[in-house]
């Protein structure tokens, strides 16, 4: 029986880890898990799962659920309780399926505390992947990708030599508006960004991939957890997402993962790793039905967050975090009607520009910076 701690059980990869507990009973528990604002739906939860560890955004929501939680259940609250879900003593795995750079903390906790984390939380390997993967390395502890591309390439690469690896194929579904130019992007709306043509999400990932920050980002984590300078890391645009990613390797051969678009396979294999169970849906994978796949050359003027991306990689120290902490506030005013889509990534731009990067940044500095940045979003924006 494994003891699984999960982070942002109330959210799009939150509840399809869920599911995969409730598919194995007798193979998962659930130990601890943190939510946000969420209340109704994470009691919900703790009624269903019995959970020894609750944790709420603030003391507020703390206030408004105590007395409603079973009593084996105990509650904490802030950025404290997110690390006391992570550290849970029985747990053995920890889903990070938090949104945004709030999951560093947590994460860098779980290292220390000897977790295997499968981690979904991309923002924490960009913003401070030199340290997330230091650690890691230092505790002797496995970061198990949860991200549907990077479950591909860890499978794709699974028994070979990372020696033998010419490049990383990364797949694009484009989003939704892969099908506009430039000049049809203005005046669109925050509907028409949410409505992803292949994968239902989070809304804040589902913009993400509507500007190709999604990508950009994913870029800087494979970076990360495969340890490939950039140089070795391409993008393809490919509109079906039924090949989720490849790896080519030295003597030609390109090795890809495929599976139809449903999160619960790649969620499953990081807490079955290295084992494979029978999946929670019966959907297999027709090609025949499917007929085409697409491929398409990525145009980085198009969709310039991925470019931004990609320098911001390799630049590397704090510009990453910049980049980070800007399309999080972007990306937030956008949803709030703040900003208008083609604005996301101007003000990103703008902080990037204004940044002085700090080559090898500790961790307080990382802190600071992603602070400041977000800052300076919200006075450009004003
Ligand atoms: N959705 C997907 O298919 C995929 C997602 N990912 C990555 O997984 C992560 C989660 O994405 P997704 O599930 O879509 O996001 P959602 O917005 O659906 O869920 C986010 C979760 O984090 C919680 N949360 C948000 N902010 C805070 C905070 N400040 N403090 C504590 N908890 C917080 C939310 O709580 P509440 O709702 O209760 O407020 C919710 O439980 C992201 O990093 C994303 O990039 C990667 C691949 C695919
Ligand atoms: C499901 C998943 O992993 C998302 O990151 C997905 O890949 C988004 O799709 P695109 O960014 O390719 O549109
Ligand atoms: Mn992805």
């Amino acid at each position: 029986m494994k003891h699984i701690s999960l982070l942002g059980a109330t959210g799009s990869i939150g509840t399809q880890t869920l599911d995969v507990i409730r598919k194995h009973p007798e193979h998962f528990t659930l130990e601890s898990m943190s939510v946000g604002k969420n209340i109704e739906l994470a009691l919900q939860q703790v009624h269903e799962f019995i959970p020894a560890l609750l944790s709420v955004q603030t003391k507020e929501d703390y206030d408004k659920l105590i007395h409603k939680v079973p009593n084996k259940t105990r509650v904490v609250f802030g950025t404290e309780g997110l690390e006391e879900v992570a550290t849970a003593p029985k747990s053995d795995i920890l889903v990070n399926a938090v949104l945004g750079s709030v999951g560093l903390s947590p994460t860098l906790a779980a290292i220390k505390a000897g977790k295997t984390i499968a981690i979904a939380n991309k923002e924490t390997l960009v913003t401070a992947g030199h340290i997330v993967t230091e650690e890691a390395r230092r505790y002797n502890v496995s970061l198990i990708p949860v991200d549907s591309e990077h479950s591909a390439i860890f499978q794709a690469l699974n028994g070979e030599n990372i020696k033998e690896v010419d490049r990383l194929i990364l797949t694009a579904s484009g989003g939704s508006f892969r099908e506009r130019s430039r000049d049809e992007l203005e005046g669109v709306t925050v509907r028409e960004a949410l409505n992803h043509p292949n994968w239902s999400m989070g809304a804040k990932i589902t913009i993400d991939s509507a500007t190709m920050m999604n990508k950009g980002l994913e870029v800087i984590e494979a970076h990360w957890l495969f340890n490939i300078p950039y140089e070795q890391i391409d993008v393809v645009l490919h509109k079906e997402s039924i090949i989720h990613s490849m790896v080519e390797y030295i003597d030609g051969s390109v090795i890809a993962q495929l599976g139809t678009p449903d999160m619960r396979v790649p969620i499953q294999y990081a807490l079955t790793y290295p084992k494979r169970f029978e999946s929670i849906t019966n959907e297999r994978l027709h090609l025949w039905e499917i007929g085409l796949l697409h491929f398409t050359k990525l145009d980085m003027e198009r969709f310039r967050c991925i470019k931004f991306a990609y320098e911001a990689g390799k630049v590397g120290g704090t510009m990453p975090t910049v980049l980070n902490a800007a399309n999080e506030i972007a990306v937030a005013c956008f949803l709030e009607g703040r900003l208008s889509f083609l604005e996301i990534e101007h003000v990103i731009e703008q902080a990037l520009e204004s940044h002085t990067v700090i080559k090898k940044p500790t961790l307080e500095e990382i802190i600071k910076v992603d602070a400041e940045t977000r800052a300076f979003i919200h006075s450009t924006i004003k």
